[in-house]
């Protein structure tokens, strides 16, 4: 059976950590792809700053690289609430001849508990956990988790910074950051990012 690893989040936006962890499940648990799926509301957290389009577009744009990777657009096109339990059990009901693994990050593994329908979930899906600085990742639940090497990054963190004006080069993928500077995310100037400066400095 094809394996097939989804990795849900809110992108806002999508950062190195995101493409790390999924690398990083895809080798370890020799996933056959990855499908990066952004979601419509987020069920345990406010999101401000970019919409759904705008997420979704970053996605696509972070995942551009691989030849692994895609983007799953379903929750952004069904609206509403994003619950897990919901679309994996439309996802498997639409391709039944696939194994699903949802990949989480360290944070999120102890509190699979409060999840929507969580036990029926896990029934239907294997989570693998990717560890997570500062998070003791430990679950009643049985999470598969994956050595990693850790990365102290976060959107939040990505957005303040944005909107400080501080740097973001090597945090997030460049066509990321010049996707923000364009639309004006998060209260950026529309200034050239560091990247596009180096780029266009003349030579020596
Ligand atoms: N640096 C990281 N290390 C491990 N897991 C991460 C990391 N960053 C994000 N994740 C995980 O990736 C998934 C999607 O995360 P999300 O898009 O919400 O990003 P975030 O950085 O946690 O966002 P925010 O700071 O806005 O809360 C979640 O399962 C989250 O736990
Ligand atoms: O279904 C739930 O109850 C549930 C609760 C919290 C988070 N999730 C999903 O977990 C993924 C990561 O969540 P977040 O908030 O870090 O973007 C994302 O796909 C969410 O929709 C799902």
């Amino acid at each position: 059976m094809r394996k097939v690893g989804i990795l849900g989040g809110t992108f806002n936006p999508p950062h190195l950590g995101h493409l790390i962890m999924a690398n990083e499940a895809f080798h370890a648990i020799g996933l056959d792809e990855v499908r990066f799926m952004p979601n419509s509301i987020a069920p345990h957290k406010e999101v401000t700053g970019a919409n759904a389009q705008q997420r979704l577009d970053m996605t696509r744009l972070a995942i551009s690289g691989s030849r692994h990777f895609s983007v799953e657009d379903v929750e952004i096109k069904n609206g509403g609430v994003s619950y897990t339990f919901d679309t994996m059990k439309k996802m498997i009901q639409k391709e039944p001849d696939r194994e699903f693994y949802f990949i989480i990050g360290g944070d999120m593994v102890d509190g699979l508990s409060s999840w929507h329908r969580i036990d029926e979930l896990m029934e239907m899906v294997r989570f693998i956990g990717i560890k997570r600085p500062g998070y003791e990742s430990s679950s009643a639940y049985p999470v598969l988790m994956v050595d990693s090497p850790e990365i102290h990054l976060s959107s939040s963190m990505l957005r303040e910074r944005i909107a400080k004006n501080q740097t973001v080069s090597y945090l997030m993928p460049e066509n990321v950051e010049a996707y923000i500077r364009r639309e004006q995310l998060y209260g950026s100037k529309h200034n050239a990012s560091e990247s596009e400066r180096t780029t266009s400095r003349k030579p020596l």
